[in-house]
């Protein structure tokens, strides 16, 4: 069983961001800008967009290596790939973003958020201290609004391989054998040697979502989540409500967004834009067409 901390509601109420260690932040949301530009949130809204995107792929992906929780970059196919899922994702709206601490999942957000069509700068929010904090405020208005604000955490980081981290995945399943190492990498409560199992990975990724992403998305704030294979699949058994059985053959390739729609308290999955011209994914909901024809407004004059 999914162990998750209990969320009051009462902090659904406030924008509260909690990020790594004990600090907690309370952020000031950028509000939609009264300029004319298409407005990416709505202010008393029950409906926001959720994408979910693992990292594009990364250079112990092409290696083949176990990486877990090491800091390793994006290859160029991974470059490539999170430029692609930004055009996918180019007419969602995106008021907020969450990243892993590590860099694979920052490079992807970034570069995807380059391709978007509201041409909103992504900033990163550090709070490491309060000196941190201090020399990285913004001190106009008119560009806070133009801002989108990054939030990293290591939560939602990958789950910790143990002794398994910079070991070839080909050379561990001759050694151990296949069916132990896809226990391992694919099995709810098995962790590996020294490392987390995805049940440890979802008590600290499920936790973070629910206490601090899920009540964004209650004010009509419209999220993406970049990052890793394992911390979003947890995600994803908690949004799709999957068993430890079915969560075993969920599988997510690098670089491909996943959309959500999150309404009325609950999550309704829509897969992934294929492009930025597939119509269907926008008559998801009136909101999202809304904000299509805005930008598509927005480009035109
Ligand atoms: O090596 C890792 O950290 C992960 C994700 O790339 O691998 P796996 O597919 O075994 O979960």
């Amino acid at each position: 069983m999914l162990r998750i901390q209990t969320y009051r509601s009462k902090k659904r109420r406030f924008c509260v961001i909690q990020s790594s260690g004990s600090q907690t932040t309370v952020f000031n949301p950028i509000l939609s800008p009264s300029n004319g530009k298409p407005s990416d949130s709505k202010k008393k809204s029950n409906e926001a967009a959720l994408i979910l995107i693992r990292h594009g792929e990364s250079m112990w992906n092409e290696k083949n290596l176990f990486t877990g929780c090491v800091d390793v970059p994006l290859t160029k196919k991974g470059v490539d790939e999170a430029i692609e899922a930004g055009k996918r994702i180019s007419n969602i709206p995106v008021d907020m973003i969450y990243t892993s601490s590590l860099i694979r999942a920052q490079m992807t957000a970034m570069l995807a958020m380059t391709e978007h069509r509201r041409k909103k700068v992504p900033i990163i929010l550090h709070d490491e201290s309060e000196r941190a904090r201090a020399w990285s405020q913004i001190f106009s208005e008119e560009t806070k609004k133009q801002c989108i604000p990054v939030v990293t955490a290591w939560q939602l980081n990958e789950r910790m391989y143990g002794e398994l981290q910079g070991l070839n995945k080909q050379e561990t399943a001759e050694r151990y054998g296949k069916e132990q190492v896809h226990e391992w990498r694919r099995s709810y409560d098995v962790p590996p040697p020294n490392g987390e199992s995805l049940e440890m990975c979802a008590q600290r990724a499920v936790a973070y979502f629910r206490e601090n992403i899920e009540p964004q998305l209650l004010l009509g704030k419209n999220v993406m989540i970049a990052a890793h294979g394992n911390s979003l699949r947890s995600i994803i058994m908690y949004l799709d409500k999957l068993t430890s059985q079915e969560v075993i053959s969920l599988e997510l390739s690098t670089g491909i967004p996943m959309l959500y729609i999150f309404q009325e308290g609950g999550f309704i999955r829509r897969g992934s834009p294929v492009a930025p011209t597939e119509a269907s994914v926008y008559a998801y909901t009136k909101g999202l067409a809304q904000y299509r024809q805005r930008l598509d407004d927005m480009l035109q004059s």
